[in-house]
This record gives C-alpha cells, structure tokens and sequence, in this order.
C-alpha cells in the first residue's frame, strides 16, 4: 500500500502538491488522474524519494522510501523521464540494476521474457523504438518482482498493441494482488483500465472513488428530442412533471425518464417526433468538467469545447466504458 499524509510540494511560488492524503491499495489498479501541470509526476517522484516534500508523508508498505534496504524488492516504477543506459545492451541494463539490489541474475532472464524483449536482450535500448523502450522500462520496473507498481503515463507514445499489452499487465499485476498505481490524463484510457480513481488538479485532491462509482455519477444519461410541435411538446413534457433544456437547433434535452415514456406521451397527444434518441454524456466530459477549473494551460475561444460546468450536449459517448 502506498499511503499520502498532507503530501505538499511546492517550487518557489508554485505549488505543485497540496496537502495530498490518500491511499492506493493492493488487489487493484488505480487510476492517478489529472490535466497536465496537475502534479502526477511530482507525487510519483516524492513516492520514490526522488523529490523531497515540502510538506507531509509518503509511506511504502508503512516506510519511507529511502528506509526501504533493497527498494526495487518493494516498489517498481516507471517514470516519464527514467532513462536507461543507452550504450549498454538491454540485458545488462537489468544486469546492473539487479546488483545493485541484489536480485539474482535470473530474473533478468524472467522479466525479459516477460515483456517480450527476449529476442533482443542483446541490443542497446539506443536502437529501440518507443515501444521497445517503454517495455524495457517495464522490465526494470519488474525486475525485484515488487509489490508496488508505479507507472507514470505509460500508453504515451504507443501503439495500440503496446497500449493493449499495457493494460493487461496492469490488471494482471493487480488480479495478483499486488498495488498498482497509473498516472494519466486521459479519463478515456483510465476507464479501460482502472478500478479505483485518484484525481487531482493543481496539486489538490479532487476525487477518490471507485470507477464503478465514478461511471455511475457522472455518466448523466438523458432523451434528445426534436418535434415540429416544439409548443405543444413542451406543454405535454412539463404536463408530464418534465422539464426539458433546450439545447439550441430545436433540440430539447430531458433527464430522468426513458426514450419509450417521451415516446408515449408524444403519441398519447397526438405529438409529432423528428428525433428521440437516448443519450449518454461520457465520463471524458465529466472528467473535464471536475478539474474545468484546475486546469493550468487552457485554450481559450475553442468552439468545440464544453461551457464550464455544462457537458456538450447531443453527443452519444462512444466510451467503451464497464458496466455501462
Ligand atoms: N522541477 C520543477 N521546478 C519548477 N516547477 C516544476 C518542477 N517540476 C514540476 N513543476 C511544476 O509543477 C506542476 C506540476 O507538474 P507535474 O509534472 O507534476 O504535473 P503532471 O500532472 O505530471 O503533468 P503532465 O501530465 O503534464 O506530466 C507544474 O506546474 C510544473 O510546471
């Protein structure tokens, strides 16, 4: 388990943790979630004694990082910026990070398998493509067969095999009990993966909740309806206890009630329907709509982009999001 108590990092004027508190437990993957600039690679690095907090703890299974005698044994990680030798080849890469935590020499045989690079043990990671490198990285991160895993955004850069294999090591790893903690910024990749949530913006917690919790809140479902009988549509929605929005272009939205009860009630009155559709907004939008406000760089004058605190209606999410 990792644990956060007050976790505070700031950068002369810049805070770039607040008062971070939380826990990631075992047996599942936990999704650490935030725009850019949010402050992931910053706990992830304080995580792993690479930063010094500010203020506040971290603990590893009840320790500080830098207590832990041989730490890969306890937590493997990778991280963005975690280079590799490149004039070395990938075997002996492991090799030395294996003896500087005395791991046994076999392993590094064990991880390299695992991650399918077997085949080129022998090369420099230099000649590697992204994928390559990232597995590689993966690798290392496995090599003291931890308990703790950490992986900050690890699908940058891949290709959907990569992201696929990812994903599934990711559960994998945790179906095994082991804690395994993953930074992204996409709500989109976290919903294919996670189980538990973590999100912050500008340093400050924002949620911490379960996925299926998460999906159940924030993905509003809703009836889209058009009519060349607007009025009349309205009188007999709100004569049925309705209230629709209107969502501009004749379009009228209505929450809480079933795509066959407007259809019914239109037809009971006689009401003509261009459209009714049933719709979903997408847990991105409500993703985007909790950290609107803590988002540090934001593009301004995007049409497309959602009104703050209002999703963007009349758009079926495509989320291939569970248990939806
Ligand atoms: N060494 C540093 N010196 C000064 N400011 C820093 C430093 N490291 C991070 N920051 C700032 O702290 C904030 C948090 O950065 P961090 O990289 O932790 O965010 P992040 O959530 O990982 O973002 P991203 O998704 O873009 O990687 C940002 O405003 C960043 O500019």
């Amino acid at each position: 388990m990792i644990e956060l108590d007050g976790l505070t990092k700031r950068f002369g004027a810049k805070t770039a943790v607040d008062h971070l508190s939380c826990q990631v437990r075992p047996g599942v993957v936990t999704g650490f979630l935030g725009p850019n600039g949010a402050g992931k690679s910053t706990t992830m690095r304080m995580i792993l004694g690479l930063d010094h907090p500010t203020g506040g703890t971290v603990r590893i299974d009840g320790r500080h990082y830098r207590d832990l005698e041989e730490p890969l044994k306890y937590i493997g990680a990778l991280l963005e910026a975690r280079g590799l030798h490149g004039g070395r080849s990938a075997y002996h890469n492991l090799l030395c990070l294996a003896q500087a935590n005395r791991i046994p020499e076999s392993r590094v045989t064990a991880v390299l398998g695992l991650v399918g690079l077997s085949a080129v043990a022998k090369k420099k990671p230099k000649s590697f493509s992204m994928g390559m490198g990232q597995r590689l990285g993966i690798a290392a991160a496995l090599l003291g067969d931890p308990r703790i895993l950490m992986f900050d955004e690890p699908v940058n850069g891949l290709d959907p095999e990569g992201i696929h294999w990812i994903r599934n090591l990711m559960k994998a790893l945790a179906a095994d009990g082991r804690t395994v903690f993953v930074s992204s910024h996409l709500m989109s990749e976290m919903a294919l993966t996670a189980d538990h949530l973590i999100v912050i913006g500008q340093g400050k917690l924002l949620a911490d909740t379960s996925m299926a919790d998460f999906i159940q809140r924030n993905s509003r479902s809703y009836v889209r309806l058009r009519s060349p009988d607007r009025e009349r549509l309205l009188d007999a929605l709100a004569a049925g206890g309705l209230t629709p929005a209107d969502a501009g272009g004749g379009v009228l939205e209505v929450d809480g009630v079933s795509t066959e009860e407007v259809g019914e009630l239109a037809g009971r009155n006689g009401i003509t329907l261009h459209e009714l559709s049933a719709q979903r907004a997408s847990l991105e939008e409500a993703f985007m709509r909790m950290t609107a406000d803590a988002v540090e760089y934001q593009a301004h004058g995007d049409p497309a982009a959602p009104p703050p605190g209002r999703p963007r209606w009349g758009e079926t999410s495509g989320f291939p999001a569970k248990g939806v």
